[in-house]
């Protein structure tokens, strides 16, 4: 039997609801495969902030730090959009990342054929479907450079400075090469450096780092057109690797296209073997307690934390598998339904894919 220590961040919004689906999931699963999940819960987000005064206590960071993995739901909402930025909800969640070093944050989005109908693109567009790999650098860029206020001459002035080193942009750009070699070898790098200074020492390291991969494409791309392209021509994609905040961006954009932003999971990696895996999305306050959000995300997050932090490949896949049973059965929540669907809650879905394990 195995044995793995996970710490599990519901969070704040939606999370709480959608990670009871997950760890259903998980149980099932152990009890199939004969392993053994420890969950420790840990607070994080808004709920943190409320109970302890802040987004992320020492003693939880600690729990984390002492895991084998990070599951995480989502954290924020509006009762805390009025703090200062630096004692945020999102702002424990960036510490997280950082404290782990989880530079490397892989986001697969993929059109299941059963959810072609929740696709807002033609089907002459959709073509032989959409599977993409966003590889997104996690830990720099703009949301970790200076940021301030201070008085100009026209008011107050706020600056958020976007900045990669060589060896960052080095790192990351390894975890797409090795990524795509994995997959279909194109590995499409997205920047801004018609404009941006960070952008031109982002193209040049990965034409650099490209060197070491001859059986990996790579071109560039700059964001503006790669918004559009991932609309007008998604299948040219296999593997995206851009900064943190166009790859925060395109992510959700991508996983509109396979069906809604519900679905997509992700693994956050380092060097470390710690991963964190949440879903793309947020916390989703606007449904949140009422039983209508999509627990894929979550799930299939999950999946991904069995694979690339435990080495259970089979109890992956068979997670995964079990999610496209499902949707195979024309089940659905409320953001992926469509005419003759069978509609359920969040609770439901949850419950029908840890059944659908045996
Ligand atoms: N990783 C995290 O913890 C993240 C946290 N946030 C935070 O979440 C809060 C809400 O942010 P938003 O911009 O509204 O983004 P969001 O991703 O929470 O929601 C955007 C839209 O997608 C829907 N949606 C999201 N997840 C869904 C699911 N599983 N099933 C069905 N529908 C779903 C929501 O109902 C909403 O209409 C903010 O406080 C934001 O800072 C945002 C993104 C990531
Ligand atoms: C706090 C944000 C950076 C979270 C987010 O939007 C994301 O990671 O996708
Ligand atoms: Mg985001």
């Amino acid at each position: 039997m195995m044995n793995f220590h996970i710490a599990v961040i519901p969070g704040d919004g939606i999370g709480p609801e959608i990670m009871d689906q997950a760890l259903l999931v998980l149980k099932e699963i152990g009890s199939i495969y004969h392993h053994e999940f420890r969950f420790s819960e840990v607070m994080m987000g808004g709920c943190a902030i409320d109970k302890k005064g802040e987004a992320l206590p020492q003693e939880d960071l600690t729990i984390c730090l002492k895991s084998d993995a990070v599951l995480l739901g989502a954290v924020g909402g509006e009762k805390w959009d009025h703090l200062p930025g630096d004692q945020r909800p999102e702002r424990g969640l960036l510490r997280l990342r950082k404290e782990l070093g989880s530079y490397a944050n892989i986001r697969p989005a993929v059109l299941y054929k059963e959810l072609k109908d929740a696709c807002p693109l033609k089907s002459e567009i959709i073509g032989e479907g959409i599977d993409l790999c966003v590889v997104r650098e996690l830990t720099g860029g703009i949301y970790f450079g200076e940021k301030g206020r201070r008085r100009g001459t026209m008011g107050e002035q706020a600056y958020d400075i976007e900045i990669y080193s060589e060896t960052e942009i080095e790192s990351i750009a390894r975890t797409a090469f090795e990524v795509a070699r994995k997959r279909n070898k194109k590995v499409t790098s997205i920047d801004k450096a018609n404009v941006l200074e960070s952008s031109r020492l982002w193209r040049s390291v990965m034409e650099k780092v490209a060197g070491e991969y001859d059986d990996v494409v790579l071109n560039h791309m700059y964001i503006d057109n790669a918004a559009m392209q991932l609309i007008k021509n998604p299948s040219q994609f296999d593997v995206i690797v851009t900064t943190n905040m166009f790859g925060d961006i395109l992510s959700d954009e991508a996983s509109m296209i396979t069906g809604s932003i519900g679905i997509l999971p992700s693994a956050s990696l380092g060097e470390g073997k710690i991963g964190i895996y949440e879903p793309i999305h947020g916390s989703a306050p606007d449904i949140a307690g009422l039983d209508l959000a999509n627990p894929i995300g979550m799930i299939l997050s999950a999946a991904m934390m069995l694979r690339y932090s435990f080495d259970l490949e089979s109890e992956a896949k068979s997670i995964e598998n079990a999610v496209v049973n499902i949707l195979g059965k024309n089940i659905r929540t409320r953001d992926i339904m469509g005419e003759g669907m069978h509609l359920v809650g969040t609770k439901e879905m949850g419950k029908l894919i840890a059944d659908e394990l045996r």
